[in-house]
């Protein structure tokens, strides 16, 4: 069990300002992904945790004693890194093994230990192999067992899968999502590029930008409540088209009428005086729909991307503007150079002034999201568990 607190931390090297005002409490056992642009801090701020960097401003605890001058092996956290690191002359079994020889640990107890990590991670088959006689994402599962075999109180990955393929990073983050949930009270920290290793693997994501913490929250909850543009477009594939106009008539559902010609309804209140207010309508092109009434959006479609699922049609590409895009399901073929009108319901969007989202504006929304309101009908779940007899 270890519980994790950042108050005001900051990073600078000399001059400049990398990171400032973090502030963060990790609870035990919670599984947090670092996401951002690169550059933004991400593995600086993992490698200030790990004792790896020196915290130049604030203060960061573990069960409440304070880590800042404690050096990294006294701080019970194990490492993982993207280079897996791995001592090229070593079996699989005496690499895991290292860190306890190190520690004095007896034979029996590195038998037990590196034998339980092979187990859990399904490299029993390979103990006595040297890493180049494996797979990269065998390697990789190598680089994590040295870890478990600590026994560490926290976890630290530096983006872990970025160096497997497509395949090996799919299988190796199930993995890691299967060691997650057979070690509930272990702490995990993650940076990752990858939008699919943060929306599930985490407990919650930390999105950070501009030297600071954007937003934290359950990966939903970012999702479907952004806190601002940034946010919006960096949570979610393709990003969330924004599209600029203002308000007409407020209320619980406010009218906005877009600078591009359409009009809409969102169910985000704005208050009177608010008409005439300059606001950018969000919309995820996984929420549009096609119409033939009342559009928020038309256009010539420049590009079609039919995925097999889903198809993605691109507007304005050729414009210096981002392109508008629109993910339909399905497949849908001779669509470039029609003109399509696009519509989504009022309680799929989002409004956001001078950058922020108005849903903030009172502080933290405090209605039930949408994802925990989605009815679960139980027939439906009968039918999935139990088909119906044939015939
Ligand atoms: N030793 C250093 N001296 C000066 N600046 C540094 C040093 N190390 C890192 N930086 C700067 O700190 C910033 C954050 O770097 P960091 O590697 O933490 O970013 P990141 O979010 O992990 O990036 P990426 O996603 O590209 O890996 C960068 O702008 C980088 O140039």
């Amino acid at each position: 069990m270890a519980n994790l607190k950042l108050k005001d931390v900051a990073k600078s090297y000399g001059d400049v300002n990398v990171l400032r005002d973090i502030n963060l409490e990790i609870d035990s056992g919670e599984f947090i992904v670092f996401v951002g642009p690169s550059g933004c801090g991400k593995s600086t701020l993992l490698r200030m945790i790990a004792g790896l960097e020196q915290i130049t401003g604030g203060d960061f605890h573990i069960d409440g004693v304070r880590m800042n001058d404690i050096p990294p092996s006294q701080r019970g956290i194990a490492m993982v890194f993207q280079s897996y690191a791995l001592y090229p002359h070593m079996t699989v079994r005496d690499n895991m093994a290292f860190a306890l020889k190190i520690a004095g640990k007896s034979a029996d107890e590195i038998k037990a230990a590196t034998d339980r990590a092979g187990k859990m991670l399904q490299l029993t088959p390979y103990l006595d192999r040297l890493p180049k006689a494996l797979s990269g994402g065998q390697r990789q599962r190598v680089a994590i067992g040295r870890a478990i075999v600590r026994d560490p109180k926290v976890y630290l990955f530096d983006e872990p899968l970025s160096n497997l393929d497509a395949a090996l990073r799919v299988a190796t983050r199930i993995e890691i999502a299967q060691l997650k949930e057979s070690m509930p009270d272990r702490t995990m920290i993650y940076v990752t590029h990858d939008q699919t290793e943060a929306m599930t693997l985490a407990d919650r994501i930390v999105v950070l930008a501009g030297g600071g913490i954007a937003q934290v929250g359950a990966p939903l909850e970012l999702y479907e409540r952004p806190i601002n543009e940034f946010v919006a477009q960096f949570i979610g594939s393709p990003a969330m088209n924004l599209l600029p106009g203002k308000v007409t008539a407020t209320g619980e559902r406010t009218q906005v009428q877009l600078d591009g010609g359409g009009t809409c309804e969102v169910d985000i209140p704005t208050r009177p005086g608010d008409e005439g207010m300059a606001v950018k309508l969000g919309v995820r092109p996984e929420d549009l729909r096609v119409t033939d009434g009342p559009a928020l959006f038309e256009g010539t479609v420049d590009l079609t991307e039919a995925l097999g699922e889903v198809t993605l049609l691109y507007f304005g590409t050729t414009g210096e503007a981002e392109p508008f895009i629109a993910k339909l399901p399905g497949i849908h073929t001779g669509l470039n150079r029609k003109t399509v009108r696009l519509t989504a319901d009022p309680e799929t969007m989002h409004l956001f002034h001078d950058g922020q989202s108005l849903l903030y504006r009172d502080g933290p929304p405090t209605t039930p999201m949408r994802w925990t309101q989605t009815p679960k009908d139980p027939a439906v779940l009968t039918d999935i568990i139990a088909p119906p007899p044939v015939g």
